[in-house]
């Protein structure tokens, strides 16, 4: 194979992936906030990054990759949520959590190797690093300072700040609102730590009863579970600024790296219409509601149709694509293959990540009548024939006929094809074919499904 190359935000430029340690490679995707459903906008990054799981567990060993993606169960929007829903917080965050593994798992996705809740980082023991010990460690380097129970990061004294985002401070705080927070030192300066009241979630810390600031949270949870340097960074296209600019902010001025992550990864936007599917826009569909009516892997495969950084719109009509093409790489594959990619979609994904010229190569697969290495790449790639063929069973409208009738049929061509009868044979077929039953001879007999 040659060399996985991955476009990296970081440098603006598909560069080869170079590993710090090829026995240890490290990756750590931001993860949902648990206070809604995520919508089919949340789950392509969830399926973008899980093709680079598990990618990299082919190219490195699947004992040689770790994979960290988070749960963030702190935050003011969970706690409107609960307050609405009369829950508690615990409650909620838990509910949804399991709400989103079922979600993204009915989408194929493998779990990640770790899944750290926030709110088991804020305060750990003695040596082991946490939020608070974080923000400690930022102030005595001068690059944080607690103004009125806050916390904030002084990005003045980061002469580096807004180079993944490549904006200038200058301009920044030019085009900031004039409305600043009079805690502040400067307009960009972000909170690590604000203060709690009474009702609100709060941790004891030096500067009082607070919680942590979101892009605190990745900062110490990637550097507890994966170190204070490790290979890919990833996350949607509108986490670049603030959320990524922030943790580098905070783990390179803590840990005194001059990076926190080698290579950055960012997937584009599913669009409805053209627009960013989003909570706030009301244009979105939750998983939940996409897997009531296709399987996971049709709404996986759509999600292929798009390089991982254009935009993707969502549509019935890609849905529908991406069944009818499933239903024929099903049909065309051998049913047993150990999940190993054919070199050529390898090539595709090591160039990357480019899902469309994979399609490209399976539909070749296919037209050469390469069963098994067709077989190997689907099972690779997180595609399961059985979750297809349960959906399509259940799903198959019901046919005009009664079954047993179809069955008496099926045998009577059975029997005029063994006497040679081959026109009353044709004859039967399409007589059932004018009653919408379509007739597929196959190694294992003939099988039947409703025309569409
Ligand atoms: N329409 C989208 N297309 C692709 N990725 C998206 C989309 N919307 C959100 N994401 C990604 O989903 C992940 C979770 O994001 P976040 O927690 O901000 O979701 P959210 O608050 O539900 O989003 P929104 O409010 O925009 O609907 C992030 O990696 C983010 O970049
Ligand atoms: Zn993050």
């Amino acid at each position: 194979m040659t060399a996985l190359r991955l476009y990296n935000s970081l440098t603006k430029a598909k560069d080869v992936f170079a590993p710090i340690d090829p026995a240890d490679v490290r990756m750590y995707v931001c993860g949902p906030t648990v206070y809604d459903r995520a919508h089919i906008g949340n789950a392509r990054p969830v399926i973008v990054f899980d093709l680079v799981f598990r990618l990299l567990r082919h190219v490195y060993g699947a004992d040689h990759v770790t994979y960290v993606r988070n749960i963030t169960d702190v935050d003011d929007k969970i706690n409107a949520r609960a307050a609405e829903r009369g829950v508690s917080i615990r409650q909620l965050t838990e509910e949804t959590a399991r709400g989103f593994h079922e979600d993204v798992a009915a989408l194929g996705c493998l779990a990640p190797t770790h899944e750290p809740r926030a709110t088991e980082f804020i305060c750990r023991g003695e040596g082991e690093l946490d939020m608070v010990k974080l923000v400690q460690r930022l102030i005595a380097g001068g690059h944080a300072y607690a103004a009125e129970g806050h916390v904030l990061f002084d990005v003045s004294s980061m002469p580096a700040y807004g180079r993944l985002a490549r904006r200038s401070l200058d301009e920044m705080q030019a085009g900031a609102r004039v409305e600043v927070a009079p805690y502040k030192k400067g307009a960009m300066d972000f909170v690590l730590w604000k203060p709690s009241t009474e009702t609100e979630p709060g941790w004891d810390s030096p500067w009082g009863r607070g919680r942590p600031g979101w892009h605190l949270e990745c900062s110490a949870m990637s550097a507890a579970l994966l170190g204070e340097v490790f290979d890919i960074h990833g996350g949607g296209i509108d986490l670049i600024f603030p959320h990524h600019e922030n943790e580098i902010a905070q783990s390179t001025c803590c840990f005194g790296h001059e990076r926190m992550a080698n290579v950055w990864m960012h997937n584009g936007f599913l669009q409805v219409e053209g627009e960013k599917m989003a909570k706030s826009a009301g244009n979105f569909v939750t998983i939940r509601e996409v897997l009531a009516d296709w399987p996971g892997d049709v709404a996986r495969l759509a999600m292929f149709s798009a390089h991982y950084r254009q935009p993707i719109n969502w549509t019935l009509k890609s849905l529908q694509e991406a069944e009818r093409t499933l239903g024929q790489w099903f049909d065309a594959a051998a049913s047993d293959a150990e999940a190993r990619p054919a070199p050529d979609v390898l090539e595709a994904l090591a160039d990357d990540l480019n899902t469309p010229k994979m399609i490209a190569e399976i539909h070749r697969l296919k037209s050469e009548g390469a069963r098994k290495a067709l077989a190997g790449t689907l099972r690779f790639l997180g595609f399961r024939p059985d979750d297809y063929e349960a959906w399509k069973a259940a799903s198959a409208p019901e046919p005009a006929l009664p079954v047993s009738e179809i069955e008496r049929l099926i045998d009577a061509r059975i029997a005029a094809r063994r006497e040679r009868n081959f026109a009353e044979a044709d004859r039967i077929r399409d007589e059932l074919l004018a009653q919408g039953v379509a007739l597929k001879d196959g190694a294992g007999g003939t099988s039947w499904e409703v025309v569409r």
